[in-house]
């Protein structure tokens, strides 16, 4: 495409700005796409965890999804946080309606400090609603054996194994991030249903990793429009989310896990 791409983020709130929508903006704006934004849910939470969560009704969130989309055509959308199923069902009739031309499914059910923004009884509407309708999903090792109903993969083959699996659900492709295995670097396999790729980057030695994987899907979102196909555009994201994580430690937020930092790139 030529332009700007408009890019659209679904998701819940961070106040400390490191993840959920907030993250997903500054990421937007860092790899020069126009951000726009629907409220999943307004999150009490912080660099040291969730305190509370505030849903918006699902009806509300059809109503800022139809009033947006009526007016200004999404180029590209990343979903985060849903909340319970009458949201997700709420996004997947909208996707229905609206055919956006690049949807990055990121599947939040769990933040890092360990609080759940996915009721358990929703990840059956995840899967079997929206997962389809997902040009690209990006699970992590947790979410990916929640949606399988298996246990965790431990290696790199078990990895492989279990994105093989996630294709077989219907989605068209994943990328499993493999940021929760230990080792000197980070491994994300990339399975378009013609390829299989491997993604390695060097792991920076940080705690403040808030925000990791919101960071990656918005930037899978904002690059998608003007890269050539999956494979060149999730690389790229990779390597600005790699960036951003060098970047965390210039920044001091908060008394927890703190946010990579979100620079103006060039793409
Ligand atoms: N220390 C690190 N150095 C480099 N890359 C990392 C590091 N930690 C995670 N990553 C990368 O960040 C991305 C997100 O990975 P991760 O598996 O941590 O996702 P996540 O658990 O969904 O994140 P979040 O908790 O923010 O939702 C992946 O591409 C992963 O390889
Ligand atoms: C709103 C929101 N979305 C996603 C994450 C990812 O962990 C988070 N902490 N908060």
């Amino acid at each position: 495409m030529t332009g700007i791409p408009k890019v659209l983020s679904i998701a819940g709130t961070d106040p400390s700005g490191g993840a959920g929508i907030q993250a997903d903006l500054k990421t937007f704006s860092a790899l020069g796409a126009y951000g726009m934004t629907v409220v999943t849910a307004l999150v009490a939470q912080t660099t040291t965890g969730v305190r509370a969560i505030h849903e918006v009704p699902a009806e509300f969130v059809t109503q800022q999804l139809d009033t947006l989309l009526t007016d200004v055509p999404a180029d590209a959308v990343k979903i985060g946080m849903l909340s319970d199923a009458r949201v997700t069902r709420a996004v997947a009739s909208a996707l229905r309606i609206y055919r956006p031309p690049y949807v990055v499914l990121d599947p939040v059910m769990v933040a890092k400090s360990g609080d759940r923004l996915l009721a358990a009884e929703a990840v059956t509407s995840l899967r079997e609603e929206l997962l389809p309708l997902a040009d690209l999903i990006t699970p992590n090792l947790p979410e990916a054996a929640d949606l399988l109903g298996e246990p965790e993969a431990k290696t790199l083959d078990e990895m492989r194994d279990q994105a093989r699996r996630l294709l077989g659900l219907g989605v068209r492709r994943v990328l499993l991030k493999g940021g929760h295995l230990d080792g000197e670097e980070c491994v994300d396999l990339l399975l378009t249903g013609e390829e299989e790729i491997e993604l390695t980057a060097p792991r920076v030695p940080t705690r403040n990793t808030h925000g990791t994987g919101c960071t990656l899907s918005s930037a899978i979102a904002a690059l998608r429009p003007r890269h050539e196909g999956w494979p060149d555009t999730v690389r790229a994201a990779k390597d600005y989310l790699t960036g951003a994580l060098r970047a965390a430690d210039t920044l001091a937020v908060g008394h927890g896990r703190g946010p990579v930092h979100h620079f103006h790139a060039i793409w």
